[in-house]
């Protein structure tokens, strides 16, 4: 069903500001979509709608068939994970997660409990306070709560923000494996590109309030079709053609050492595998990347460079 989640022309506002026009979109059972986009694009203000945390202007959402806009967050069957985990601190792993099934009065609550933590890995500290775990256990154990009552749709606002680098890899394969366990959908909030890329089946990329472009994460990734979504992507070199037309460049794509332009080096930073070029050239700065394993150059050095086109992606206006 490619609508299991489907918002239609919702307008969220706080007061007079809107700060969501007109928003449309739907979502697929069991998929896990990023809404990705710039601090104050309208992200969490989008989620906290689908929760039922705020009433819409105008609008409607419909899961799973049923129009929840005017229903409760507690009759909408939606879990939600905040970047601040909110777990009762004197209660234990296990406490914190039987909690909405006890409120409930539902059955098998030691069974069900017991599978939750064991599904993010916690089953080593079923006992633990919530406090002395670490914040990647504690994020774990807020997924295990909102997962055990069995949510038709996962809400997770920035659900990777606040961990280590390694931790946010750890939790990326805990929630591949949930979604491919349990089918939930889920939809997932964040401002950085390589997150979505790395999570989702599908990206929604917002600005200011609006859906500049959705799609898989090799089609953002390739085919972003607007300078912001290029920008996002890292192409970082944007030129308008001869014929009028924008195209971009990633630095891996442009030509160095060779070329019919040529430019002067202004810096260097060394990223491990690539040493990527700060350049001045007519056209203004541009960024190329070159194999750390071949011959370096040194600020003020000249270069000759290409922008070859079969690199480019040719973007539209606006
Ligand atoms: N409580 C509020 N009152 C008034 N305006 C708000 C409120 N919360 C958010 N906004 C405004 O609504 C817009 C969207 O904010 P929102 O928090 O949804 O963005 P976001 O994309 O989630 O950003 P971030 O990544 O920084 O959380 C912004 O312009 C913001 O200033």
């Amino acid at each position: 069903m490619s609508d299991f989640v489907k918002l239609d022309k919702l307008t969220l506002a706080y007061g007079d500001v809107v700060a969501v026009p007109d928003l449309s979109f739907s979502i697929g059972k069991g998929e896990l979509v990023a809404l990705l986009g710039p601090s104050g694009c309208g992200k969490t203000t989008t989620m906290r709608a689908i929760a039922g945390l705020m009433a819409p202007k105008s609008g409607s959402i419909h899961i799973d068939g049923r129009d929840v806009t005017n229903l409760a967050p507690s009759k909408r069957e939606v879990g939600l994970v905040f970047q601040s985990y909110a777990l009762f601190p004197h209660l234990s792993v296990y406490e914190n997660v039987a909690f909405g099934l006890k409120m409930r009065k539902a059955s098998n609550i030691r069974e069900r409990v017991e599978e939750a933590i064991a599904s993010v890995g916690l089953s080593d500290f079923t006992n633990r306070l919530t406090p002395d775990l670490s914040g990647g256990q504690q994020q774990r154990v807020s997924l295990a709560r909102s997962l055990v009552v069995e949510p038709k749709v996962l809400l997770l606002d920035e659900p990777l923000s606040n961990l280590d680098a390694r931790l946010r890899l750890e939790m990326q394969l805990v929630l591949k494996d949930i979604q491919r366990r349990t089918g939930v959908t889920m939809i997932f909030v964040t401002h950085d590109q390589s997150e979505a890329l790395a999570l989702a089946d599908r990206i929604v990329l917002m600005k200011d309030g609006v859906i500049v472009q959705e799609g898989s994460a090799e089609e953002m990734y390739n085919a972003p079709r607007t300078r912001f979504a290029a920008d996002f992507f890292g192409f970082e070199n944007i030129f308008p053609g001869d014929d009028g037309q924008d195209r971009a460049w990633r630095p891996g794509a442009i030509t160095l050492g060779d070329g019919p332009f040529e430019g002067q080096i202004r810096g260097m930073s060394f990223g491990g595998d690539y040493r990527t070029y700060v350049i001045d050239t007519e056209r203004g700065q541009i960024k190329g990347a070159v194999r750390a394993d071949l011959p370096s150059y040194k600020e003020g050095d000249k270069v000759r460079f290409d922008l070859p086109m079969a690199q480019a992606v040719a973007l539209d206006a606006g």
